[in-house]
Protein backbone atom coordinates (compact mmCIF):
# COMPACT_ATOMS: atom_id res chain seq x y z
CA UNK A 1 0.00 0.00 0.00
CA UNK A 2 3.30 2.07 0.01
CA UNK A 3 5.53 3.60 -2.58
CA UNK A 4 8.65 3.95 -0.64
CA UNK A 5 7.80 6.20 1.92
CA UNK A 6 4.29 7.41 -0.04
CA UNK A 7 1.13 6.30 0.23
CA UNK A 8 -0.48 4.76 2.63
CA UNK A 9 -4.63 5.49 4.09
CA UNK A 10 -4.35 8.03 6.64
CA UNK A 11 -7.74 8.41 6.82
CA UNK A 12 -10.85 8.36 9.78
CA UNK A 13 -12.28 4.99 10.97
CA UNK A 14 -15.22 5.62 8.92
CA UNK A 15 -13.56 5.39 5.57
CA UNK A 16 -11.27 2.17 6.19
CA UNK A 17 -14.09 -0.67 6.09
CA UNK A 18 -15.00 0.98 2.73
CA UNK A 19 -11.25 1.21 1.63
CA UNK A 20 -10.20 -2.52 2.81
CA UNK A 21 -13.69 -3.44 0.25
CA UNK A 22 -12.60 -1.80 -2.29
CA UNK A 23 -8.75 -3.56 -2.12
CA UNK A 24 -10.24 -6.56 -1.95
CA UNK A 25 -12.38 -6.46 -4.57
CA UNK A 26 -9.56 -4.96 -6.41
CA UNK A 27 -6.96 -7.63 -5.81
CA UNK A 28 -9.93 -10.08 -6.89
CA UNK A 29 -10.53 -8.56 -10.09
CA UNK A 30 -7.15 -7.54 -11.19
CA UNK A 31 -6.32 -11.13 -10.83
CA UNK A 32 -9.39 -12.14 -13.11
CA UNK A 33 -8.45 -12.42 -16.52
CA UNK A 34 -12.55 -11.89 -17.12
CA UNK A 35 -12.14 -8.65 -15.61
CA UNK A 36 -9.48 -7.59 -17.72
CA UNK A 37 -11.37 -8.92 -20.85
CA UNK A 38 -14.90 -6.78 -19.85
CA UNK A 39 -12.02 -3.60 -19.86
CA UNK A 40 -10.33 -4.32 -23.22
CA UNK A 41 -13.91 -5.27 -24.88
CA UNK A 42 -14.43 -1.40 -24.12
CA UNK A 43 -11.03 -0.53 -26.09
CA UNK A 44 -13.34 0.08 -29.32
CA UNK A 45 -15.99 2.54 -27.48
CA UNK A 46 -12.75 4.43 -25.88
CA UNK A 47 -11.21 4.20 -29.32
CA UNK A 48 -7.97 2.13 -28.41
CA UNK A 49 -5.50 1.85 -29.05
CA UNK A 50 -4.72 5.94 -29.00
CA UNK A 51 -2.16 6.91 -32.34
CA UNK A 52 1.04 7.37 -31.98
CA UNK A 53 2.04 10.19 -34.06
CA UNK A 54 4.84 11.74 -35.32
CA UNK A 55 4.75 15.33 -35.44
CA UNK A 56 7.32 16.22 -38.25
CA UNK A 57 6.64 20.27 -38.34
CA UNK A 58 7.30 20.38 -34.48
CA UNK A 59 10.41 18.31 -34.99
CA UNK A 60 11.75 19.88 -37.93
CA UNK A 61 10.52 23.41 -35.86
CA UNK A 62 13.03 21.88 -32.74
CA UNK A 63 15.54 20.78 -35.15
CA UNK A 64 17.10 17.63 -32.72
CA UNK A 65 15.32 14.56 -31.38
CA UNK A 66 11.82 13.22 -33.16
CA UNK A 67 8.87 14.59 -31.48
CA UNK A 68 5.67 11.69 -31.36
CA UNK A 69 2.50 12.64 -29.78
CA UNK A 70 0.65 9.96 -27.81
CA UNK A 71 -2.80 10.62 -28.71
CA UNK A 72 -5.03 10.50 -25.84
CA UNK A 73 -7.02 13.79 -26.92
CA UNK A 74 -8.61 11.21 -29.74
CA UNK A 75 -10.33 9.04 -27.27
CA UNK A 76 -13.48 8.84 -26.48
CA UNK A 77 -14.63 12.20 -24.26
CA UNK A 78 -11.58 14.02 -25.04
CA UNK A 79 -8.48 12.85 -23.08
CA UNK A 80 -7.03 10.03 -21.14
CA UNK A 81 -9.86 10.44 -18.04
CA UNK A 82 -12.07 7.91 -19.58
CA UNK A 83 -9.16 4.95 -19.11
CA UNK A 84 -9.78 5.47 -15.73
CA UNK A 85 -13.92 6.18 -15.82
CA UNK A 86 -14.00 2.59 -17.77
CA UNK A 87 -11.89 0.72 -15.52
CA UNK A 88 -13.28 2.29 -11.92
CA UNK A 89 -17.42 1.74 -13.53
CA UNK A 90 -16.27 -2.02 -13.79
CA UNK A 91 -15.24 -1.99 -10.46
CA UNK A 92 -18.29 -0.15 -8.80
CA UNK A 93 -20.73 -2.98 -10.91
CA UNK A 94 -18.30 -5.62 -9.25
CA UNK A 95 -19.06 -4.23 -5.70
CA UNK A 96 -22.98 -3.93 -6.11
CA UNK A 97 -23.04 0.12 -6.08
CA UNK A 98 -25.50 2.07 -8.03
CA UNK A 99 -24.21 5.62 -6.93
CA UNK A 100 -21.20 7.27 -8.56
CA UNK A 101 -19.37 10.25 -7.55
CA UNK A 102 -15.98 12.34 -8.63
CA UNK A 103 -14.30 15.35 -8.21
CA UNK A 104 -13.18 17.60 -11.42
CA UNK A 105 -11.58 20.47 -12.03
CA UNK A 106 -10.61 20.35 -15.60
CA UNK A 107 -13.92 19.05 -16.18
CA UNK A 108 -12.67 15.91 -18.41
CA UNK A 109 -12.81 13.83 -15.55
CA UNK A 110 -16.31 14.92 -14.79
CA UNK A 111 -17.50 14.26 -18.54
CA UNK A 112 -15.53 10.21 -18.55
CA UNK A 113 -17.59 10.09 -15.36
CA UNK A 114 -20.73 11.17 -16.42
CA UNK A 115 -20.04 8.91 -20.10
CA UNK A 116 -19.72 5.79 -18.21
CA UNK A 117 -22.70 6.07 -15.66
CA UNK A 118 -24.60 6.70 -18.93
CA UNK A 119 -23.45 3.61 -20.60
CA UNK A 120 -24.26 1.67 -17.33
CA UNK A 121 -26.73 2.97 -15.68
CA UNK A 122 -25.70 4.61 -12.60
CA UNK A 123 -26.26 8.39 -10.83
CA UNK A 124 -23.69 10.38 -10.97
CA UNK A 125 -22.95 13.27 -8.52
CA UNK A 126 -20.07 15.65 -9.63
CA UNK A 127 -18.28 17.96 -7.23
CA UNK A 128 -16.37 20.62 -9.39
CA UNK A 129 -15.16 23.84 -7.36
CA UNK A 130 -16.83 27.29 -8.79
CA UNK A 131 -13.93 28.71 -10.31
CA UNK A 132 -13.56 25.11 -12.88
CA UNK A 133 -17.09 25.43 -12.96
CA UNK A 134 -16.59 29.24 -15.06
CA UNK A 135 -13.17 28.11 -16.92
CA UNK A 136 -14.34 25.24 -18.05
CA UNK A 137 -18.02 25.62 -19.12
CA UNK A 138 -18.33 23.54 -21.88
CA UNK A 139 -17.33 20.33 -19.84
CA UNK A 140 -19.91 21.28 -17.17
CA UNK A 141 -22.56 21.38 -19.74
CA UNK A 142 -21.37 18.13 -21.37
CA UNK A 143 -21.85 16.93 -17.75
CA UNK A 144 -25.10 17.61 -17.23
CA UNK A 145 -26.18 16.90 -20.92
CA UNK A 146 -24.70 13.18 -20.53
CA UNK A 147 -27.00 13.15 -17.51
CA UNK A 148 -24.48 14.24 -14.52
CA UNK A 149 -25.14 16.31 -11.59
CA UNK A 150 -22.23 18.95 -11.38
CA UNK A 151 -22.55 20.36 -7.37
CA UNK A 152 -20.38 23.64 -7.53
CA UNK A 153 -18.01 23.59 -4.56
CA UNK A 154 -17.54 27.15 -2.72
CA UNK A 155 -15.13 26.31 -0.50
CA UNK A 156 -11.85 27.01 -0.03
CA UNK A 157 -10.31 28.21 -3.48
CA UNK A 158 -12.98 26.92 -5.43
CA UNK A 159 -10.52 24.65 -7.43
CA UNK A 160 -9.83 20.88 -7.38
CA UNK A 161 -8.53 20.39 -4.03
CA UNK A 162 -11.53 21.58 -2.22
CA UNK A 163 -14.00 19.26 -4.99
CA UNK A 164 -11.78 16.47 -3.34
CA UNK A 165 -12.32 17.28 0.24
CA UNK A 166 -16.06 17.76 -0.93
CA UNK A 167 -16.58 14.13 -2.81
CA UNK A 168 -14.49 12.46 0.63
CA UNK A 169 -17.14 13.97 2.57
CA UNK A 170 -20.36 12.64 0.64
CA UNK A 171 -18.39 9.56 0.19
CA UNK A 172 -18.00 8.80 3.83
CA UNK A 173 -22.09 9.34 4.74
CA UNK A 174 -23.02 7.16 1.55
CA UNK A 175 -20.65 4.17 1.77
CA UNK A 176 -23.19 1.74 0.86
CA UNK A 177 -24.38 2.69 -2.45
CA UNK A 178 -21.95 5.02 -2.94
CA UNK A 179 -18.82 4.01 -5.17
CA UNK A 180 -16.60 7.24 -5.17
CA UNK A 181 -14.95 7.78 -8.70
CA UNK A 182 -11.67 9.23 -7.83
CA UNK A 183 -10.04 11.15 -11.13
CA UNK A 184 -6.46 10.83 -10.28
CA UNK A 185 -3.62 8.52 -8.87
CA UNK A 186 -4.11 10.29 -5.80
CA UNK A 187 -6.08 9.73 -2.34
CA UNK A 188 -5.70 6.65 0.22
CA UNK A 189 -4.79 3.31 -0.82
CA UNK A 190 -5.82 1.43 -2.61
CA UNK A 191 -6.47 4.67 -4.98
CA UNK A 192 -3.21 5.04 -6.37
CA UNK A 193 -2.72 1.66 -7.66
CA UNK A 194 -6.09 1.24 -9.27
CA UNK A 195 -5.50 4.29 -11.37
CA UNK A 196 -2.46 3.73 -12.12
CA UNK A 197 -2.97 0.10 -13.71
CA UNK A 198 -6.13 1.65 -15.71
CA UNK A 199 -3.96 4.11 -16.88
CA UNK A 200 -0.99 1.87 -17.61
CA UNK A 201 -2.31 0.95 -20.95
CA UNK A 202 -1.21 4.48 -22.09
CA UNK A 203 2.76 3.29 -21.79
CA UNK A 204 2.29 -0.21 -22.66
CA UNK A 205 0.86 1.04 -26.05
CA UNK A 206 3.44 3.66 -26.85
CA UNK A 207 6.18 0.59 -25.96
CA UNK A 208 4.88 -1.32 -28.76
CA UNK A 209 3.87 1.11 -31.39
CA UNK A 210 7.37 2.85 -31.43
CA UNK A 211 8.74 -0.82 -31.52
CA UNK A 212 7.28 -1.61 -34.55
CA UNK A 213 7.67 2.12 -35.84
CA UNK A 214 11.03 2.69 -35.02
CA UNK A 215 12.53 -0.38 -33.59
CA UNK A 216 13.32 1.05 -30.40
CA UNK A 217 12.56 2.28 -26.86
CA UNK A 218 12.03 5.92 -26.72
CA UNK A 219 15.14 7.95 -25.17
CA UNK A 220 12.62 9.71 -23.05
CA UNK A 221 8.54 9.75 -22.54
CA UNK A 222 7.17 12.69 -21.25
CA UNK A 223 3.88 14.03 -19.59
CA UNK A 224 2.09 16.68 -17.33
CA UNK A 225 1.76 15.87 -14.24
CA UNK A 226 -1.38 17.60 -11.89
CA UNK A 227 -2.44 14.55 -9.65
CA UNK A 228 -0.49 12.27 -11.83
CA UNK A 229 -2.57 9.74 -13.35
CA UNK A 230 -1.64 10.45 -17.29
CA UNK A 231 2.10 10.59 -16.26
CA UNK A 232 2.05 7.76 -14.42
CA UNK A 233 0.08 5.63 -17.34
CA UNK A 234 3.26 6.64 -19.76
CA UNK A 235 5.80 6.16 -17.29
CA UNK A 236 5.07 2.83 -15.45
CA UNK A 237 5.94 0.36 -18.27
CA UNK A 238 8.90 2.39 -18.92
CA UNK A 239 10.41 2.44 -15.13
CA UNK A 240 12.64 -0.78 -15.45
CA UNK A 241 13.97 0.66 -18.83
CA UNK A 242 16.96 2.49 -17.15
CA UNK A 243 17.78 4.08 -20.65
CA UNK A 244 14.26 6.08 -20.97
CA UNK A 245 14.24 9.02 -19.42
CA UNK A 246 10.62 9.83 -17.71
CA UNK A 247 10.07 13.43 -17.77
CA UNK A 248 6.86 15.24 -15.74
CA UNK A 249 5.79 18.33 -16.40
CA UNK A 250 4.12 20.56 -13.16
CA UNK A 251 2.29 23.51 -13.75
CA UNK A 252 4.60 26.93 -13.26
CA UNK A 253 1.84 29.17 -12.93
CA UNK A 254 2.95 32.93 -12.62
CA UNK A 255 6.74 31.21 -12.11
CA UNK A 256 7.76 28.85 -9.46
CA UNK A 257 9.47 31.50 -7.30
CA UNK A 258 6.22 33.34 -6.62
CA UNK A 259 3.06 31.53 -4.70
CA UNK A 260 1.43 31.55 -7.60
CA UNK A 261 1.79 28.10 -8.88
CA UNK A 262 1.34 24.30 -8.77
CA UNK A 263 4.50 22.62 -9.13
CA UNK A 264 4.55 20.51 -6.36
CA UNK A 265 7.57 18.20 -6.47
CA UNK A 266 9.81 20.98 -7.57
CA UNK A 267 8.21 23.07 -4.52
CA UNK A 268 6.37 21.26 -1.97
CA UNK A 269 6.88 19.55 1.16
CA UNK A 270 5.96 16.28 2.49
CA UNK A 271 2.76 15.85 4.20
CA UNK A 272 -0.51 14.40 4.27
CA UNK A 273 -3.50 15.31 2.82
CA UNK A 274 -6.08 13.78 1.21
CA UNK A 275 -5.37 10.28 2.63
CA UNK A 276 -2.08 10.04 1.40
CA UNK A 277 1.37 10.64 2.22
CA UNK A 278 3.00 12.81 -0.58
CA UNK A 279 4.67 15.78 -1.55
CA UNK A 280 2.57 19.08 -0.65
CA UNK A 281 2.07 22.86 -1.47
CA UNK A 282 1.07 24.03 2.14
CA UNK A 283 1.72 26.12 5.10
CA UNK A 284 4.23 25.73 7.62
CA UNK A 285 1.17 24.86 10.03
CA UNK A 286 0.25 22.17 6.90
CA UNK A 287 -2.71 24.01 5.79
CA UNK A 288 -3.18 23.95 2.17
CA UNK A 289 -2.11 27.24 0.30
CA UNK A 290 -3.81 28.51 -2.61
CA UNK A 291 -2.35 27.46 -5.95
CA UNK A 292 -2.77 28.68 -9.42
CA UNK A 293 -2.35 27.15 -12.79
CA UNK A 294 -3.78 28.60 -16.04
CA UNK A 295 -5.12 25.20 -16.57
CA UNK A 296 -7.47 23.60 -14.34
CA UNK A 297 -6.38 20.19 -14.42
CA UNK A 298 -2.52 20.83 -12.90
CA UNK A 299 -4.10 23.25 -9.94
CA UNK A 300 -3.58 21.05 -7.18
CA UNK A 301 -1.70 21.27 -4.03
CA UNK A 302 -0.52 17.98 -3.90
CA UNK A 303 0.30 15.13 -6.21
CA UNK A 304 -0.16 10.88 -6.37
CA UNK A 305 2.46 9.28 -3.99
CA UNK A 306 4.08 7.41 -6.97
CA UNK A 307 5.32 10.44 -8.35
CA UNK A 308 6.66 11.25 -5.09
CA UNK A 309 8.68 7.77 -4.70
CA UNK A 310 10.08 8.43 -8.41
CA UNK A 311 11.55 11.35 -7.23
CA UNK A 312 12.66 10.89 -4.49
CA UNK A 313 14.50 7.51 -5.28
CA UNK A 314 15.77 9.44 -8.59
CA UNK A 315 13.76 7.58 -11.32
CA UNK A 316 11.99 10.36 -12.69
CA UNK A 317 12.89 13.97 -13.34
CA UNK A 318 9.83 16.66 -12.57
CA UNK A 319 9.94 20.36 -14.63
CA UNK A 320 7.66 23.34 -14.44
CA UNK A 321 6.31 24.97 -17.51
CA UNK A 322 4.79 28.33 -16.59
CA UNK A 323 1.41 29.86 -18.08
CA UNK A 324 3.10 31.51 -20.55
CA UNK A 325 5.26 28.38 -21.36
CA UNK A 326 2.58 26.64 -21.42
CA UNK A 327 0.16 29.50 -23.96
CA UNK A 328 3.36 29.25 -26.32
CA UNK A 329 3.36 25.48 -26.53
CA UNK A 330 -0.74 25.62 -27.13
CA UNK A 331 0.24 27.95 -29.95
CA UNK A 332 2.72 25.95 -31.74
CA UNK A 333 1.23 22.66 -31.96
CA UNK A 334 -2.11 24.21 -33.19
CA UNK A 335 -0.42 25.89 -35.79
CA UNK A 336 2.28 23.86 -36.90
CA UNK A 337 0.37 20.34 -36.37
CA UNK A 338 -3.53 21.68 -36.57
CA UNK A 339 -3.91 19.81 -32.73
CA UNK A 340 -5.40 21.96 -30.45
CA UNK A 341 -4.39 20.61 -27.14
CA UNK A 342 -5.65 20.90 -24.15
CA UNK A 343 -3.78 23.32 -21.60
CA UNK A 344 -2.80 20.76 -19.02
CA UNK A 345 -1.46 19.11 -22.00
CA UNK A 346 0.51 22.14 -23.22
CA UNK A 347 2.61 21.73 -20.11
CA UNK A 348 4.05 18.22 -21.37
CA UNK A 349 4.24 19.72 -25.32
CA UNK A 350 6.33 22.63 -23.80
CA UNK A 351 9.01 20.73 -22.12
CA UNK A 352 8.72 17.76 -24.93
CA UNK A 353 9.79 20.10 -27.30
CA UNK A 354 12.46 21.83 -25.26
CA UNK A 355 14.21 18.45 -24.42
CA UNK A 356 13.74 17.34 -28.09
CA UNK A 357 15.74 20.71 -29.23
CA UNK A 358 19.27 19.40 -26.94
CA UNK A 359 18.79 15.67 -27.90
CA UNK A 360 20.93 14.50 -31.37
CA UNK A 361 18.40 13.41 -34.23
CA UNK A 362 18.64 10.42 -34.24
CA UNK A 363 16.75 10.15 -30.60
CA UNK A 364 12.92 9.99 -29.95
CA UNK A 365 10.74 12.17 -27.19
CA UNK A 366 7.13 10.53 -27.21
CA UNK A 367 4.67 13.29 -25.05
CA UNK A 368 1.94 12.19 -23.76
CA UNK A 369 -0.84 14.76 -25.39
CA UNK A 370 -3.50 13.78 -22.33
CA UNK A 371 -6.41 15.94 -24.09
CA UNK A 372 -7.95 18.31 -26.25
CA UNK A 373 -8.25 21.55 -25.92
CA UNK A 374 -11.72 22.80 -27.34
CA UNK A 375 -12.52 23.15 -23.44
CA UNK A 376 -9.68 26.62 -23.51
CA UNK A 377 -10.36 28.06 -26.23
CA UNK A 378 -12.24 30.68 -24.09
CA UNK A 379 -10.19 30.91 -22.11
CA UNK A 380 -6.94 31.49 -24.25
CA UNK A 381 -8.91 33.86 -25.97
CA UNK A 382 -9.74 36.07 -23.07
CA UNK A 383 -5.94 36.00 -22.07
CA UNK A 384 -5.07 36.78 -25.31
CA UNK A 385 -7.45 39.63 -25.17
CA UNK A 386 -5.94 40.59 -21.63
CA UNK A 387 -2.38 41.01 -23.01
C1 LIG B 1 -9.47 14.70 -11.62
C2 LIG B 1 -9.13 16.13 -11.74
C3 LIG B 1 -8.34 16.44 -12.98
C4 LIG B 1 -8.88 16.67 -14.22
N1 LIG B 1 -8.09 16.76 -15.34
C5 LIG B 1 -6.81 16.70 -15.35
C6 LIG B 1 -6.07 16.63 -16.61
C7 LIG B 1 -4.70 16.35 -16.59
C8 LIG B 1 -3.93 16.22 -15.30
O1 LIG B 1 -4.43 15.12 -14.58
P1 LIG B 1 -3.47 13.88 -14.28
O2 LIG B 1 -3.24 13.19 -15.58
O3 LIG B 1 -4.23 13.00 -13.34
O4 LIG B 1 -2.20 14.45 -13.71
C9 LIG B 1 -4.01 16.23 -17.78
N2 LIG B 1 -4.63 16.37 -18.97
C10 LIG B 1 -5.95 16.65 -19.04
C11 LIG B 1 -6.59 16.81 -20.38
C12 LIG B 1 -6.71 16.79 -17.86
O5 LIG B 1 -8.03 17.08 -17.94
C13 LIG B 1 -10.31 16.77 -14.52
O6 LIG B 1 -11.11 16.98 -13.62
O7 LIG B 1 -10.67 16.62 -15.71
Amino acid sequence: SRFGIFGGAYVAESLVDCLNELEAAYIEASNDPAFWKEFEDMYGYMNRPSELYLAERLTEEMGGAKVWLKREDLNHTGSHKINNAVGQILLAKRLGKKRIIAETGAGQHGVATATVCAKFGMQCDIYMGAEDVRRQELNVFRIKMLGGNVIPVTSGSQTLKDAVNEAMRDWVTRLDSTHYLIGSAIGPHPFPTIVRDFQRVIGREIKSQLQEKAGKLPDAVVACVGGGSNAIGTFYDFIGDEGVRLVGVEAGGHGIDTNAHSATLSKGVIGVVHGASSYIIQSKEGQLTPTHSISAGLDYNSVGPEHSHLKYIGRAEYIAADDFQCLSAFKMVTQLEGIIPALESSHALWGGMQLAKTLPKDQDVVICLSGNGAKDVAEVLLTLKNK
